[in-house]
């Protein structure tokens, strides 16, 4: 039987650049950006890095197939370096090769980098994803937007539940409320204003019941993470940031061929919490978890993503959010630093962006918001379309 990863790895050091629109900025200068703050961080030098991963998604437009501009960029004496992609837990792909290579004894310390220029490819939620996303997109869904595909899962959970669209549009302003109050305490957060949700509510809509304010944003960023093993971290700090667990799970695509999935929730979502709560050995996530970043591509994926994660029961995500639950000073705030929301979704970034605040806020330096006593911290990340999905969940403590 497998024993797992926990406690087998610990966060060296952490990386993350400002994200936004950084057109004056080529995808190596994000990657120098991100990598120079980890380095640093670490307190090592280049040379003792023994492999690299790379996460990317846009290929094409950004960096090439290959790892080999990322070993150029930052100057890695030739290591072995690899890309991986993998929809939007291309970031957390990255981070799981660094962390597999250390856990299994291949290597000593190891680096995840993840970067996107998302604005360079013209990728927008409301034209689709023809720029960007290849043949899928062109030919098999060509009226496929993603502010579509998850209104559609709103629609789908509002008439499940019997939620009014007044009830429901309000539950929703109030969670991208919540994440831009964060964001605009966060320098490194693209969209930094606090909005109430009133200005949700009347915000031109992008894909009914959801609004410009409900959907993340479009933005350019990079975030590094250097792990190796417990001892080496120790020598270093006195209580480093360990891997609990890291877990991904892909549709099997039943969802796409069965009248039986009603849309109102992710089952690669839950299939990887359960597996990532067995490998921490956690029992009670509503009361052992103090912090969570999820995938709030948009604010209903949020809202479903409480109840996949076993957080909220199913159907009653809209009583914690009217209790505040997951709000900053809540029971487990979520996205503390502005989530996809304020710091828009480069994909292959977004992973180690939100490990990068869950590492902040575990070593108490996530400044204006840091939360008291966070001892557990869950990372998430959903990619594709709601009937086909790929979704990663990592959790990690001291
Ligand atoms: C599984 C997944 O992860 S799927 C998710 C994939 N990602 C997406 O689909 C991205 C979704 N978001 C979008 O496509 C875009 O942000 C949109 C369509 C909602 C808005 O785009 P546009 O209308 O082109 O906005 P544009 O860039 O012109 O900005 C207009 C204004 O709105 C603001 N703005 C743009 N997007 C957002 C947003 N999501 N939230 C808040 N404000 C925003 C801009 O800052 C700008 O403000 P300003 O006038 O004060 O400068």
């Amino acid at each position: 039987m497998a024993t797992g990863i926990k406690d087998k790895v610990a966060i060296l050091g952490m990386g993350c650049t400002r994200f936004g629109e950084r057109w004056n900025d080529g995808a190596e200068d994000l990657m120098v950006e991100a990598f120079q703050e980890a380095l640093q961080d670490a307190g090592i030098e280049k040379h003792e890095i023994e492999a690299a991963w790379l996460g990317t998604c846009f290929d094409e437009v950004n960096i090439g197939k290959s790892a080999i501009p990322m070993a150029q960029a930052l100057k890695l004496p030739n290591i072995p370096v690899t890309r991986v992609e993998n929809f939007c837990a291309t970031g957390t792909e990255a981070f799981r090769g660094a962390c597999y290579a250390v856990a299994s004894g291949a290597c000593r310390i190891a680096l995840a980098l993840g970067v996107e220029k998302l604005k360079d490819t013209g990728y927008g939620g409301l034209p689709g994803f023809d720029t960007a996303m290849g043949t899928l997109n062109r030919f098999i869904l060509p009226n496929f937007t993603a502010p579509g595909g998850f209104a559609l899962m709103a629609t789908r959970y509002f008439a499940k539940y019997g939620i009014s669209p007044e009830e429901g549009k309000m539950a929703l302003a109030k969670i991208s409320t919540k994440s831009h109050r964060c964001g605009a305490l966060n320098p490194k957060a693209h969209l930094r204003k606090e909005i109430s949700p009133e200005q949700v509510l009347k915000a031109p809509i992008i894909a009914w019941p959801l609004g410009l304010f409900d959907c993340c944003g479009v933005s350019d960023g990079a975030a590094a993470a250097i792990v190796t093993t417990p001892d080496v971290a120790r020598a270093f700090q006195k209580n480093p940031v360990l891997v609990k667990s890291l877990q991904i799970a892909a549709t099997s695509g039943e969802e796409m061929l069965t009248t039986r999935w009603d849309g109102t929730y992710l089952k690669t979502t839950t299939e990887a919490a359960k597996r990532a709560y067995a490998e921490a050995g956690i029992a009670k996530p509503r009361e052992e978890l103090s912090v969570l970043e999820v995938h709030d591509c948009f604010s209903i994926t949020e809202l479903v993503t409480y109840e996949d994660l076993q957080i909220s029961e199913r159907g009653r995500a809209i009583r914690d959010i009217n209790e505040g639950f997951f709000d900053l000073e809540g029971k487990i705030p979520c996205q503390s630093d502005g989530g996809l929301k304020c710091f828009g979704h480069p994909i292959g970034a977004s992973g180690i962006r939100m490990i990068y605040e869950v590492y902040n806020q575990l070593l108490h330096r996530a400044g204006p918001r840091q939360i008291p006593d966070p001892r557990l911290g869950l990372t998430h990340n959903l990619g594709g379309i709601p009937s086909f999905s790929v979704c990663s969940v990592g959790i990690f403590g001291l």
